[in-house]
């Protein structure tokens, strides 16, 4: 039986960043609709043609978004809410932009160049959360009780015929709609949004009849939430979907594809289902492929992700090949593919020309990644013997990295073996040290404070660009960095803030900006992954043992707090953080990764102290991102993760007070985990949802300090000082007063300064009125 090859999708974004230029430009209302439509249909082109080149046989469409495949879902079965004032019809840029971004007069992000701030009231964003563990970003549909799904974008079929026009045949893909319904909330919590299922198939009975009318033989369907802990309802609901699909369109082929886990308990659901073929995570839980073979029914294609599509290191293809020739021996239909879709990969390897050739050669990125199968494939089809130079030479290549001088650091190995108990805990519990930080800090009651970054603004990006590009030198850089910091800093003293800090202008990223500093880590020029819309990240790539080569922030901080007398926060992301947003080695577990990433923090919180600073801040933003998609992996995860931060914060004296920041997080299942990380003082987004999320904290009696957000810095809409002051009697109605300061919800980098001025004076304003 011959085997093939499948790409599940393509990263979106263009090789040079082409649909970020697009899209801002379009918002910025510097270019038209029909420019930004030219430029994703010509990246949709080259997507296909490159995959075919490539040696992609099965290649997908309907993977491309102008924003987020979720989204495009929500407009493809009409769930639009009404303040979006939709009309009907086929949804329009408009209406979807408005969706992901806010309308006009609202919480629009880009769409703002006048440099003013927006304080109508407009229709806001549509909520945002993390896509499973990654650091990617959904826009959550939201379902009201009675609602009606209607076909509002034929996008699947367009983007079919489109590129059928070009003479390559596709594989339409769809997110399923039991995952869809998962994956949305519903207003209010009052009713079961599986509930809405047998309403929500015809619509997908009418995406599936036009693809099959237009020729496809074959579809993807998406359903991730099977790698979940699933409650009853849900394997009832996957029976009943795709009975009815599958009977729908006799014709039609369906490729349930799964990712991110293991089916585990849904193994048996999942095998019942009346589908075509089916594709399992090879990486994430390779030890799943026997039960699957076990169970599956003979005619049951299968799609084995046998490449990492979440990480950047070529593969061992002799080592895949020892485990899946059996199979293909054995009979079996089987088609190769990534893991997951290639979205969370950078595209191409060979546009980094700078890296260290030894380390470029361990590596491969979503081209390399689909060559990678294309070899597999032939070895499967002709033989081994058939490309026998190129197996041997990925055998070597992983065998190098595992065993390279680049990635051993013998200091680094020592002083990680044996963890004293004690360097992971602080002199004297909280009580006291809150005794000798009251006393050392003199703070009024409901201090206030901003998160750390200070508008990233044109200017600091093109300063940034041409300095790295040698047009500007060294000392005019600085020069440029210290009057940004120079300015933060009495604009923060003008405005009455209580804690300040020194604005971040001399960082990329917050993660990025450490790995520069980090050995055992390596970063790229062009390797960007999308995380929201029209944001980007380069993940840095650690192949190594981590340390400190020198202190990393502690200059910017001296200069910063030498302007002026009151505290200015050491700003440092954390371990667990920096972990979960790189692309980390794969020859140790994680949590060793981790504590190395734990020690070197743990040095510059000490350097930081050591220079004078009196209030630390350990951003662990990524904590709760990175929680296992299985509960029962949970208290292991949880377990070094908070240990971690520990070792990073806990070796410096009582009256130092270590601040923590986190965003995007739901804390009432771990929040006797975020006690444990025993920070004094944690800073949290909750303006959204209204000091909701305080409840978890209240519930549990936390006891140190909290700061939670009263501002949504996601939105360029300025809140209002009774808004504020509304939030913080809210927060008091939960917590003790005395152990409340008065934040953001988040940094304010994305964020422009009209905006900001006006909003951190009103939170004054409100802290002010609060203390009476
Ligand atoms: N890693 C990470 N993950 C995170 C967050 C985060 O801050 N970092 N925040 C949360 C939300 N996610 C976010 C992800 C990205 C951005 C973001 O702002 N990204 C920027 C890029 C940030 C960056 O790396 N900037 C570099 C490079 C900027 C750039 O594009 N420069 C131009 C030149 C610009 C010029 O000449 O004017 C170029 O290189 O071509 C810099 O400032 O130096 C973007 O897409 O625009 C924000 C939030 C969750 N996950
Ligand atoms: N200190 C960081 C900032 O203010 C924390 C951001 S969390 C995504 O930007
Ligand atoms: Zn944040």
């Amino acid at each position: 039986m011959t085997v093939t090859v499948a790409t599940l999708g393509f990263p979106r974004i263009g090789p040079k960043r082409e649909l970020k230029t697009a899209l801002e430009n379009y918002w910025a209302g510097k270019t038209p609709e029909s420019a930004l439509l030219a430029t994703a249909s010509a990246l949709r082109a080259t997507a296909w043609k490159q995959q075919r080149e490539l040696g992609a046989e099965i290649i997908p469409s309907n993977d491309f978004s102008l924003y987020d495949h979720v989204l495009d879902t929500s407009a493809m079965v009409g769930v639009i809410p009404e303040i979006y004032g939709w009309k009907g019809g086929q949804a329009g840029l408009e209406t979807y932009f408005a969706m992901a971004r806010g309308a006009q007069g609202g919480a629009a992000e880009e769409s703002c160049t006048h440099g003013h701030a927006h304080t109508g009231h407009g229709a806001p964003a549509a909520e945002m959360t993390k896509w499973f563990d990654t650091n990617y970003h959904y826009l959550v549909p939201e379902f009201a009780a009675d609602q009606n799904f209607r076909l509002a974008s034929t996008k699947a079929l367009n983007e079919y015929l489109e590129a059928k026009a070009l003479g390559i045949e596709t594989r339409p893909v769809l997110l399923g709609p039991v995952s869809y319904l998962l994956l949305g909330k519903n207003t209010g919590n009052k009713f079961d949004p599986l509930s809405l299922l047998a309403r929500l198939l015809p619509v997908y009975r009418e995406v599936l009849q036009s693809l099959v009318r237009a020729g496809a033989q074959w579809v993807q369907i998406d359903e991730p939430c099977l790698v979940l802990d699933l409650p009853d309802a849900a394997q009832a609901a996957f029976m009943h979907a795709y009975d009815v699909l599958v009977a729908a369109e006799p014709q039609l082929r369906v490729m349930l594809t799964t990712y991110f886990g293991a089916l585990g308990d849904n193994l048996a659901t999942v095998l019942a289902l009346p589908v075509h073929g089916l594709h399992i995570d090879l990486i994430r839980a390779p030890e799943q492929l026997a039960a699957v073979l076990a169970g599956a029914r003979p005619d049951l294609v299968l799609s084995l992700g046998v490449i990492d599509g979440r990480n950047v290191w070529k593969a061992d293809l002799n080592e895949i090949l020892d485990r899946i020739e059996p199979v293909v021996h054995a009979g079996r239909r089987i088609i190769l593919a990534p893991s997951c879709s290639l979205l969370h990969t950078p595209i191409d390897l060979e546009r980094e020309t700078e890296l260290d050739p030894d380390i470029k050669n361990w590596l491969a990125f979503a081209v390399q990644k689909i060559k990678e199968l294309s070899i597999l494939r032939r070895a499967l089809n002709e033989g081994r013997e058939s490309v026998r130079n190129i197996l041997d030479d990925s055998s070597r290549a992983v065998a190098s990295r595992r065993t390279s001088g680049k990635i051993n650091d013998s200091a680094v190995k020592t002083r990680t073996a044996h963890v004293d108990p004690s360097l992971a805990r602080r002199a004297s519990p909280f009580q006291i040290r809150r005794e000798l930080q009251k006393q050392k800090l003199n703070l009024p009651p409901y201090p206030t404070t901003t998160i750390g970054s200070f508008p990233q603004t044109p200017e600091v990006r093109k300063a940034r660009a041409e300095h790295g590009n040698g047009i500007i030198a060294d000392a005019v850089y600085e020069q440029f960095l210290r009057e940004e910091t120079l300015r933060a800093v009495r604009w923060q003293e003008d405005v009455g803030l209580d804690v300040l800090v020194h604005g971040e202008f001399e960082r990329n990223d917050m993660v990025q900006y450490f790995g520069e500093q980090l050995s055992g880590f390596i970063f790229t020029k062009h390797a960007w992954v999308q995380s929201y819309g029209s944001r980007y990240v380069r993940p840095p790539i650690i192949f190594g043992d981590v340390a400190r080569p020198k202190p990393m922030t502690v200059e910017w901080w001296r200069y910063a707090q030498s302007l002026t007398n009151r505290p200015v926060k050491g700003m440092l992301t954390g371990p667990v953080t920096i972990l979960n947003w790189s692309f980390v080695r794969d020859d140790q577990p994680r949590s060793e990764t981790c504590r190395q990433i734990a020690f070197a923090i743990r040095d510059e919180v000490a350097d930081l102290e050591a220079a004078g600073a009196s209030i630390i801040q350990i951003d662990e933003a990524a904590l709760r991102e990175g929680l296992p998609l299985r509960r029962d992996e949970w208290r292991n995860y949880l377990g070094w993760a908070v240990e971690c931060f520990r070792i990073a914060a806990s070796g410096v004296g009582d009256a130092t007070q270590i601040h923590t920041h986190m965003c995007y997080s739901e804390f009432n299942d771990i929040i006797s985990s975020i006690a444990a990380m025993d920070a004094d003082v944690i800073s949290i987004e909750t303006a959204r949802s209204k000091m909701e999320l305080l409840d978890a904290f209240s519930g549990y009696q936390y006891p140190a300090e909290i700061g939670p957000g009263v501002y949504d810095i996601h939105s360029p809409r300025v809140p209002e000082v009774l808004e504020m002051t509304t939030l913080l009697k809210a927060a008091a109605a939960r917590l003790p007063a005395d152990q409340l300061w008065v934040n953001p919800d988040c940094g304010l980098k994305t964020r422009k300064w009209p905006e900001v001025r006006l909003a951190i004076e009103n939170m004054v304003a409100a802290a002010l009125a609060a203390r009476i």
